[in-house]
């Protein structure tokens, strides 16, 4: 023990006695072959070439891409000694706990390779050069105290005291994680400490396993702390103490079920050990890549109490022991691994001195005094310069920006409402009957009359009233507001990470774009032209679905019914024919009949063909009938037969009376079945209207469905189905969901014909009965005879639509919430739920292999189960801020949930939004996520922040015009 010897105290080995950072200090050490490794005949497979570097000697020349060679700060052959291992790799760090540094000592390993036999004998040799130094420096007082505890099965026990029950682990704000009620023994001398060692020893946690006979199943900390003062100055006012903790760290080692041959308590016992081990694992990976990764400390009892050894403020040594054994080479490569990133990890030690009570309390009294003179001071200062007057201006000039706000927000209100008033009552409707009085051939055709420029004249002097007032304000304000929304908002992680999503103006802006008041021009300014687009695009989708409608019809006796010819039945395995028929004006009757000529029932496997027709006239109503004439039912397999017809140009009435004259239900040439009978009207929005909602339509499709059904071929039906899945597709788009977006461009849509499950928009879809749906006619006097009370009841189930998609695409809880509290049942929350309902339908859709190239960045970035979890584990992090330890309880209470379980915010905040049918839950959920993130009261949402801001950032992908003649549809 003589090198210790240092006069300092604070100075061993030439260490600096100032905090630094340096790595941990790793070694390895090869143990002999054992005498079951040898009566196996097992070879050695591990040399230590020199002091630093261990070699795989691959005896048996196995073929492998992992490294040979290893290099640490140290390694031991199988011959070196303990004393020599603890003379060069432990003693320099663990002597640290002399100068006032914490510091630790781990032996790491797989099972019988080492560890205790080196660990024992390291606390031994540290124990007998720490009484050393301190019988060679009488000048200073030590004081040292033992505390011993071991983790069995992941709960912690006292090793000092007999059949102790397990120890809780507490945070403590300065010391970081503590063993509760752990005993801590002053030691009288070195002897003293050797019996509790051997109490330590005999209450360890030994099993006997294939491996080794006394194996440790439990991870053993010895704790060893140093106190010591001058002795000069004990007792004297300004004395300091330096005070440090040394850990020896025994962990139980590494094993595989199959080599231990482990079962029953070995077995779990086992579990438990591999678990911690792979949290450590964890743990000095995330260190040795950087301090800014997630440590997952918290997950073993063992990280938690050694946290500060790992990356913290201990000075640390790795000692990896390993069996050379060619048996246990898997292991061995395991440990080293360990060992390689373990030596990336830095920590930063630091001397701790802590002060007598008299020099502390001499400092303090010292502190109170500055205090109150500067406090003095400030009085006299206030006093003499009138500061309390200062005060007072500032108070009235919140007070006034305060009322200036309230205004503003009152004259945005009043402005959205006007418009939103106009908008609903529309002109010459205005007078005569509300917004839900109205069908929706009527919604439709306002929607078309309705100008931009009368939209500009409402909104123009609104607009530049309160931009003026803004400006105004916030040249006023701008310091001061900033100064309270970063009080609102302090920068952290927790913060940036909620305030990113929740900041109601953050949130708006990001998913919904820019400030309500900044974006009326350019609605106004586009109304027009988007408007023609839009009709354009809504017609294309609209039609397409209805001569999927007409394909399916039977053929009609007329020359221009059977365009193509020919029926598509004999069409070979994976042929498919598609035509589009494209009219730019009224066609002649000859010009579209037989267009194709020429029968696709000679397409050879694989084949597809594909027509499209100009026609510059407008068409007769025969040639745009049962433009395929030809039923696929009897399509053979994956063949299918897709016809889309763009026209854009007003179709003559006649031709519109009779577009689908031919009921879908005739694919089973059942002609007993409703007929579709789809007017289309002058008006673009009206054509829209009525193909949308035509139950016809609808039934068409049904019941192609039904009959298909029917059908003995069920490969037909499905490829029947992939037909119509493009039909239902348009149709879902055009009706809940940006139908631009959807159609307007056929590279928009990626089909999966694979995947015929497809995202069931609702209750619409519910085959309904012929009778039912027959009569056009009658749904549009039901329309219009469509009440307030209908809505409540659509509002519900919309409601409850939106809730289920929320939950099965992960919307994140935040949004949800929002939604949520903005929903009040009012007929103006159908445009928040109409947006909504698509933009989930076109996440359902992406999911269900249908994916929309224009998609909503925010919904297919944010929706995944992953980004949900991490949420909720923020979501949990803030109930210690908003809720005290009483509501929480009582909340635990109320959810179920048993207060005395572990992660009981996280369980919490895992059941939040789950419960889908239940709307109490989900208004709970609300309340509590509102909480959680400071919305507004439950019922308070900020609705007019939403406004009319629904509109995307992208107006081209989502334009207001678009939108509104989507809505008129419902
Ligand atoms: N370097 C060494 N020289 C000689 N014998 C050794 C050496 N290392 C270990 N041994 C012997 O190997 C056996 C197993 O050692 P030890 O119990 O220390 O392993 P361990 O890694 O702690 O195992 P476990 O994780 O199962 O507790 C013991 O009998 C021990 O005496």
């Amino acid at each position: 023990m003589g090198s210790i010897s240092g006069d300092s105290t604070v100075d061993l080995d030439g260490q600096d006695s100032n905090a630094h950072e340096e790595k941990i200090f790793v070694a390895v050490r090869l143990r002999p072959l054992n005498e079951r490794e040898l009566s196996k005949n097992d070879v050695s497979e591990w040399e230590c070439i020199n002091s630093t570097t261990i070699l795989f000697k691959n005896t048996l020349q196995e073929r492998t891409m992992l490294p040979t060679a290893y290099t640490f700060d140290r390694v031991f052959r199988s011959d070196a000694s303990t004393k020599q291992v603890y003379e060069e790799a432990a003693k320099k760090i663990a002597l640290s706990v002399l100068s006032g540094m914490n510091s630790t000592i781990f032996a790491y390993g797989q099972t019988s390779s080492g560890k205790t036999y080196t660990m024992s004998g390291i606390t031994e040799y540290t124990i007998a050069d720490i009484y050393d130094y301190i019988n060679m420096h009488r000048e200073r007082e030590f004081v040292l105290k033992f505390s011993a505890m071991e983790i069995y099965n992941e709960s912690v026990r006292d090793l000092l005291v007999l059949d102790g029950a397990p120890l809780r682990l507490l945070d403590d704000p300065e010391r970081g994680t503590v063993v509760d009620k752990l005993t801590e023994v002053t030691l009288t001398d070195s002897n003293h400490l050797h019996e509790l060692l051997s109490v330590c020893e005999a209450q360890r946690q030994i099993g006997e396993t294939t491996l080794n006979e006394l194996s440790s199943r439990s991870h053993q900390i010895l704790r060893l702390t140093v106190e010591s003062e001058t002795r000069e100055y004990v007792g004297a006012e300004n004395t300091s103490t330096l005070t440090a903790s040394v850990n020896f760290v025994d962990l139980a080692g590494s094993e595989r079920a199959s080599q231990t041959l482990s079962a029953g308590t070995r077995l779990k016992e086992g579990c438990h050990i591999n678990r911690s081990l792979l949290t450590l694992g964890t743990v000095i990976r995330k260190l040795s890549k950087g301090r800014n990764a997630h440590i997952p400390y918290r997950d073993s009892k063992l990280t938690r109490i050694l946290q500060n050894s790992l990356g913290g403020n201990a000075r640390t040594a790795i000692i990896c022991t390993m069996s050379p054994a060619h048996g246990h080479l898997e292991q061995s490569r395991n440990t080293l691994l360990f060992a390689s990133c373990a030596k990336q990890v830095s920590t930063n030690a630091q001397v701790n001195v802590v002060m007598s009570e008299k020099a502390l309390v001499k400092q303090l009294q010292k502190e109170l005094a500055r205090l109150e003179n500067e406090l003095r001071s400030l009085s006299s200062l206030a006093n003499s310069c009138g500061s309390s007057s200062a005060l007072k201006e500032k108070e009235l000039l919140i007070e006034k920006m305060d009322k200036e706000i309230r205004e503003l927000t009152h004259q945005r209100d009043l402005a959205q409402s006007r418009v939103e008033d106009m908008l609903r009552s529309g002109g010459e409707y205005q007078a005569s009957k509300s917004w839900v009085e109205m069908n929706n051939h009527e919604k439709a055709s306002w929607a078309s009359e309705y100008s931009a420029s009368e939209a500009s004249e409402i909104i123009d002097p609104l607009r530049s009233d309160v931009a003026s007032r803004t400006s105004h304000f916030s040249e006023r304000y701008e310091g001061a507001i900033s100064s309270r929304i970063e009080d609102q908002f302090p920068e952290n992680n927790e913060e940036q990470f909620l305030s990113d999503d929740t900041s109601p103006r953050l949130y708006i802006d990001k998913y919904f774009g820019p400030d309500p008041c900044q974006g009326w021009e350019k609605i106004a300014q586009e109304n027009n032209k988007n408007f023609e687009d839009n009709c354009k695009e809504v017609q294309c989708i609209e039609i397409d679905f209805t001569k999927q409608n007409v394909i399916s019809s039977a053929p009609s006796p007329q020359k221009g019914d059977n365009v193509s010819g020919q029926s598509p039945c004999s069409l070979d395995n994976d042929a498919y024919f598609t035509k589009r028929e494209t009219i730019s004006s009224a066609p002649s009757p000859q010009k579209g009949d037989n267009v194709s000529g020429q029968s696709p029932c000679s397409l050879d496997n694989d084949a597809y063909f594909t027509k499209r027709e100009t026609i510059s006239s407008a068409p007769s109503p025969q040639k745009r009938d049962n433009v395929s004439g030809q039923s696929p039912c009897s399509l053979d397999n994956d063949a299918y037969f897709t016809k889309r017809e763009t026209i854009s140009s007003a179709p003559s009435p006649q031709k519109r009376d009779n577009v689908s004259e031919q009921s879908p239900c005739s694919l089973d040439n059942d002609s007993s079945e409703p007929s579709v009978n789809v007017a289309r009207s002058q008006s673009c929005a009206a054509i829209l209207t009525t193909l949308m909602k035509s139950p016809s339509s609808e039934e068409a499709e049904e019941s192609e469905n039904t009959s298909q059904d029917e059908a003995d071929n069920q490969e037909k039906v499905s490829n029947v189905e992939k037909v119509a899945s493009i039909g239902n597709l348009c149709r879902e788009d055009s009706q809940n969901s940006d139908s631009s977006d959807c159609l307007n461009d056929e590279d928009q849509i990626i089909m999966t014909f694979g995947d015929s499950d497809r995202f069931d928009m609702g209750d619409e879809k519910t085959p309904k009965k012929p009778e039912e749906t027959a009569d056009v006619d009658s749904d549009k006097t039901q329309d219009t005879k469509q009440s307030a009370s209908d809505w409540q009841a659509e509002f519900e189930r919309q409601k409850r639509k939106i809730i289920e998609l929320w939950d099965a695409c992960h919307i994140p809880l935040v949004h949800r919430t929002y939604f949520f509290l903005l929903f009040k049942g009012d007929p103006s929350d159908a445009v928040y739920m109409e947006v909504e309902l698509r933009r989930l339908s076109f996440l359902k859709n992406s999911i269900h292999g249908v994916r929309v190239v224009k998609d909503d960045q925010y919904y297919t970035q944010a929706s995944s189960a992953k980004a949900l979890n991490r949420e909720r584990e923020m979501l949990s992090k803030r109930m210690l801020k908003k809720y005290s330890v009483k509501e929480r309880e009582a909340l635990y209470e109320k959810w179920g949930i048993d207060v005395k379980s572990k992660q009981r915010r996280l369980q919490l905040c895992r059941r939040l939004w789950t419960d889908t049918t239940n709307m109490e839950h989900m208004n709970e959920s609300a309340s509590i996520v509102a909480k959680l993130v400071g919305f507004k009261e439950p019922g308070q949402a900020p609705k007019e922040m939403f406004g009319l801001s629904i509109l995307p950032a992208n107006s081209r992908s989502f334009s207001w015009r678009r939108m509104v003649t989507g809505c008129l549809t419902n």
